[in-house]
């Protein structure tokens, strides 16, 4: 059972509701979380609110070395995570354990080293008789909002950078997901004040509640592209600054220079990884017509390889969509296809337990198809052809999102060209899908503003005061 962390207690929701957690690899209830309130939202903000007054005027050393602490923390409760983890995502055990953690950890230690670096405009006159300094300083408390794709390694990305400035937050993980980042509020504890870092478990009606609460200066959430329009449109009634890391719909624009086998491998491996549900997954394939037969048949070939389940590395490549909810929304995504529409592997279920879905391989769809303009957030590859670089441009930029985006040709001119073009937050050229701390992750458009990781991740977090003093 999970509960709430308020101020460094365990508690359960002051109104007793509750909802079952599923095991998306079973579709077993396994168990529970409260459903949190507007006392328990109330709660945990005043707790925030009261942690920040000594948590601001923490030094950069103090919180550096405390989120030090919580990285080796991670990294010594990394089974426990990774089992709080696969319970509630249904996830590979090694994924999370070799793949997810060490990021969760490498994010924690980018952002404790950040702590120490702020840099700023030097101080001088720019009125006669006039200094002027500038001092970076904490936005406040922070409302934060955190998906089911990757509970642990989003709770991370928002709490490092927000507790590496000085603020005080309050996590609401998502309601099918919330164990792994109770587990992270418990380890913090051991290294931050009480106060500084609260989790309250719930569903949209307690998200809501957390924004519209009038004390957090700040919310962030990682979510839909109609989640965060929600949250924006709360959070202007106080003016909250937001942060809204939002849906994608990555085009994958393939030249007729590449070599099609190796392509098809690698676009696979960044279209399928957990289960597609990723908001840069390489979802949506734009190829050049003289090579799409070519693609469509590699990309069909290597897909149908892929196994779904929960075994080991051995016996399963990706594991379930994270809730039936999910898998309804995907299925009906795929049953109103066009009758244009080619499906060459999977679009089906697998099996009748858990809630599986197959690789699947679809071209013949166009532009406005729902399929192409929607985030599918599954193991779903669309692909589309073009004839020319414009015409691939257009195709590409030609959704409401903003966010991740690849070219893969071998001229180093066209993809200079192409990826100054392309209206979105990250370009990879001949790769896809790999995220560093050091350089930011954030969309344009209906993926929303506001950066995640790096340096520039770091500043969303303050707010810049300028002080004038008479010399
Ligand atoms: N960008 C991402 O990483 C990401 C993550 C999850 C889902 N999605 C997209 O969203 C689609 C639907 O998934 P979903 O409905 O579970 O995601 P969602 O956006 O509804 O949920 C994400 C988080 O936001 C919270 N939330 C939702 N509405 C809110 C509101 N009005 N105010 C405050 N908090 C709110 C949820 O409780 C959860 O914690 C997916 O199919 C996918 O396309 C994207
Ligand atoms: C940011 N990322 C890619 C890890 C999660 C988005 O789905």
């Amino acid at each position: 059972m999970a509960h709430n962390v308020i101020n460094g207690e365990r508690l359960s929701g002051m109104d007793g509701l509750t909802a079952d957690v599923v095991d998306p690899a079973t579709g077993e209830v396994n168990g529970s979380a409260p459903i949190s309130g507007p006392s328990d939202v109330d709660k945990a903000v005043r707790a925030a609110a009261a942690a920040l007054r000594a948590w601001r005027r923490s030094t950069p050393r103090d919180r550096a070395h405390a989120l030090l602490g919580l990285a080796a923390a991670v990294e010594d409760n990394a089974k426990r995570l990774a089992d709080a983890e696969c319970a509630e995502t249904g996830k590979q055990w090694h994924v999370v354990l070799d793949e997810e953690i060490p990021a969760s950890v490498d994010a924690l230690r980018f952002f404790a080293g950040a702590a120490r670096n702020l840099e700023g405009r030097s101080a001088g006159e720019y009125a006669s008789g006039l200094t002027s300094t500038i001092r970076r300083e904490p936005v406040g408390v922070c409302a934060q909002i955190t998906p089911w794709n990757y509970p642990l390694l989003m709770a991370v990305w928002k709490i490092a950078p927000a507790v590496a400035a000085g603020n005080t937050t309050v996590v609401k993980p998502a309601e099918t997901t919330p164990s792994s980042t109770v587990l992270l509020a418990e380890l913090a504890g051991e290294y931050l004040p009480a106060g500084v870092v609260n989790v309250i478990c719930g569903d949209r009606e307690t998200g809501r509640l957390l924004v519209e609460h009038p004390v957090p200066a700040l919310v962030s959430i990682t979510g839909s592209t109609r989640a965060g329009m929600q949250v924006a449109a709360s959070a202007a009634a106080t003016l909250k600054r937001t942060h809204l890391e939002l849906g994608g719909n990555a085009p994958v624009i393939v030249f007729d220079d590449v070599d099609v086998t190796d392509t098809a491998e690698k676009i696979v491996a960044a279209a399928f990884y957990n289960a597609g549900q990723d908001c840069t997954a390489a979802s949506r394939v734009l190829v050049h017509a003289d090579v799409h037969d070519e693609l469509v048949e590699a990309l069909t070939k290597v897909a149908s390889a892929q196994r779904t389940g929960r075994g080991p590395r051995e016996a399963a490549d990706f594991g379930p969509l994270n809730s039936q909810a999910q898998l309804d929304r995907v299925t009906g995504l795929v049953s109103r296809l066009p009758a244009a529409a080619v499906v060459h592997c999977g679009g089906h279920r697998v099996g009748d337990r858990g809630f599986f879905f197959a690789p699947t391989v679809i071209s013949g769809v166009r532009q406005d198809d729902e399929i192409v303009q929607e985030e599918v957030f599954a193991p779903v590859i669309t692909v589309q052809s073009f004839g020319t670089e414009e015409e691939a441009v257009e195709l590409a930029n030609g959704v409401p999102y903003g966010l991740a985006s690849s070219v893969w040709s071998e001229s180093h001119r066209r993809v200079l060209r192409v990826s100054s073009a392309l209206d979105f937050g990250c370009v990879w050229v001949n790769t896809h899908g790999a995220l560093v701390s050091e350089m930011p992750h954030g969309g344009f458009k209906q993926s929303g503003y506001g950066k995640d990781l790096s340096g520039y991740g770091f500043e969303d977090y303050t707010r810049v005061k300028h002080v004038m003093s008479a010399v």
